[in-house]
Parts: C-alpha cells; sequence; structure tokens
C-alpha cells in the first residue's frame, strides 16, 4: 500500500463510497484521519497530518501515532506533501522541490520509537531513493531535483537572522513538519520521499509581512499541478523489497 501524507492546504484526495475512512489507535495515541482507495489497482492511503480541518499545529502533530498507523495499516512507501519557504532566490514560490537532506532544528517533538532500546538509524539518504527518482522524472511536472529541507519548531515563522544562518548551513527551504516524519519511517522501515510546495520566499528573503494567506493561495494554485505529480507518480511507482529503507534496522540495533 501506498500512504500519502497531505499538508497545508491538501485535505482530501479521494471522495466517495469508494472511500473508506477512518483513525487507528495506535501505543502513541490516535492517529490523522486516513482515506484508503484504489488508484491504478494500487491501494492507497491518504492522511493529512493537520487533520481535515487543520486542527493541529505544527509542534502538536501526533507524528508517531501517524507513522505507526500507517505502518499497522500496510503501507510500505510513503510520499508526503510539505509547502514550504524558500531561502534561495533561483528556488521561487509556485515550484516544487524533491529534498535530498535536511537539518533539524525541531525542539520539543519526539523523535524515535526507540525510548526502550538502543537503535541508531543510518541517515545517509534520508530520502527513499527509489521515490525520489520516480517523483523527479515523473514524465509530466518539472519540479527542483534536490534541496535541504530545515525543520523548525514553529508555529511561528522564523526571524531574518534565523534564514541567514539556515543559509549559511546550506538550507535551500524551511518549513516545520518534515521531521520527526522522515526518521519515522526510516525507523519502522518504509520508503519515505516529500514533495515540497514553495508557498513563499522565507521571512526577510521577501520583504513583505508573511501571511499564512499568501501561503494558501500558491498552494491553491498549484493544486491541480501536485495532484498530477502524486498520482503519476503512483502510476509508476514499484514496491522493491530490497531497497535499504526496508531493511533499516539490519545494524542499527544494539
Ligand atoms: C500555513 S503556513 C505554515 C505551515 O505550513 C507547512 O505545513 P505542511 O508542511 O504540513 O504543509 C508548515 O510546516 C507549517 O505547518
Ligand atoms: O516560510 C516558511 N517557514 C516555515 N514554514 C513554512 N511553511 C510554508 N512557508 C513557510
Amino acid at each position: 500500500m501506498i500512504g500519502i501524507i497531505g499538508g497545508t492546504g491538501l485535505y482530501t484526495l479521494a471522495k466517495g463510497e469508494n472511500v473508506e475512512k477512518k483513525t487507528v489507535e495506535t501505543p502513541y495515541g490516535i492517529s490523522s484521519p486516513i482515506s484508503i482507495f484504489k488508484l491504478y489497482d494500487k491501494k492507497i492511503a491518504f492522511m493529512p497530518r493537520h487533520a481535515e480541518d487543520h486542527n493541529y499545529p505544527p509542534h502538536k502533530i501526533n507524528y508517531r501515532a501517524n507513522i505507526y498507523a500507517l505502518k499497522k495499516i500496510g503501507v510500505k512507501q510513503i510520499i508526503a506533501v510539505n509547502t514550504v519557504g524558500s531561502m534561495q532566490e533561483n528556488v521561487k514560490p509556485g515550484e516544487l522541490l524533491i529534498p535530498n537532506d535536511f537539518i533539524d532544528f525541531t525542539k520539543n517533538r519526539p523523535t524515535t520509537f526507540y525510548d526502550d532500546k538502543t537503535v541508531h538509524i543510518d541517515m545517509t539518504d534520508p530520502y527513499c531513493p527509489n521515490i525520489r527518482e520516480v517523483l523527479i522524472n515523473n514524465g509530466e511536472v518539472d519540479v527542483i531535483d534536490k534541496g535541504i529541507y530545515v525543520c523548525t519548531e514553529g508555529p511561528r515563522f522564523e526571524t531574518p537572522a534565523e534564514i541567514r544562518m539556515f543559509k549559511k548551513l546550506g538550507g535551500t527551504v524551511v518549513g516545520m513538519t518534515g521531521v520527526p516524519e522522515v526518521i519515522l519511517a526510516r525507523e519502522l522501515e518504509m520508503c519515505y520521499a516529500s514533495i515540497c510546495v514553495v508557498s513563499n520566499y522565507a521571512a526577510s528573503i521577501s520583504k513583505k509581512k508573511l501571511t499564512i494567506d499568501e501561503v494558501f493561495e500558491v498552494l491553491e494554485n498549484k493544486k491541480q499541478k501536485l495532484i498530477k505529480i502524486i498520482k503519476k507518480t503512483i502510476k509508476k511507482l514499484k514496491y522493491d523489497p530490497n531497497c535499504k529503507c526496508q531493511k533499516a534496522l539490519e545494524g542499527a540495533k544494539i
């Protein structure tokens, strides 16, 4: 099964009587709602991480429940959508970027399933190379094929000094939700990649006040492009049981 995690502005992917809706109970609490349906004869589980009414702000999302729930219902590969601010002039609002690395500046989130045993997961290739390859070569929608995602705790936007620092560290885009999702998926041996939708220039790169209206407007304008790349990728994506994401615990446990 393929899991799609929707972010800001993407709360549903399919409606109707052929869609089964549920939340899943996990040892970490209840997951965000999940819709299960078929596309191109493949089983899809769609989960809006903030829930359908955007009830959960980024620092309050139950990331462990969400990822555990997807694993529990049989998801093996996850395509996540993350809305981001750009820290580079040449990465423009409206563009899509497929990140290849991240920097974690979150402060207050559980970032592991392994509190009671010692597990050190490899993060040399944090985003699944197989899913990334299909996203990049989807055959229809142009994307920027790499970039470093900086994750902040939020929910506030960043200060100019923070953006200057993130840029110096090599950051391309900034968001508030990519971590710990990407880590937790790897810990449960699921393939995970992200489509970043650039919704704005980050604070101080843009000279005007940052508003969520601007973010939602770009998302609304780019939604069809986003849905197209998701569908194209679902159609082309194959499941490889030998992908190294599926064997992440090998050599990771003490
Ligand atoms: C509404 S702007 C800030 C909000 O948007 C991003 O969410 P997501 O990655 O789920 O699309 C960002 O991380 C913040 O949560
Ligand atoms: O500029 C931003 N900063 C952090 N998160 C975001 N999500 C969309 N835009 C931004």
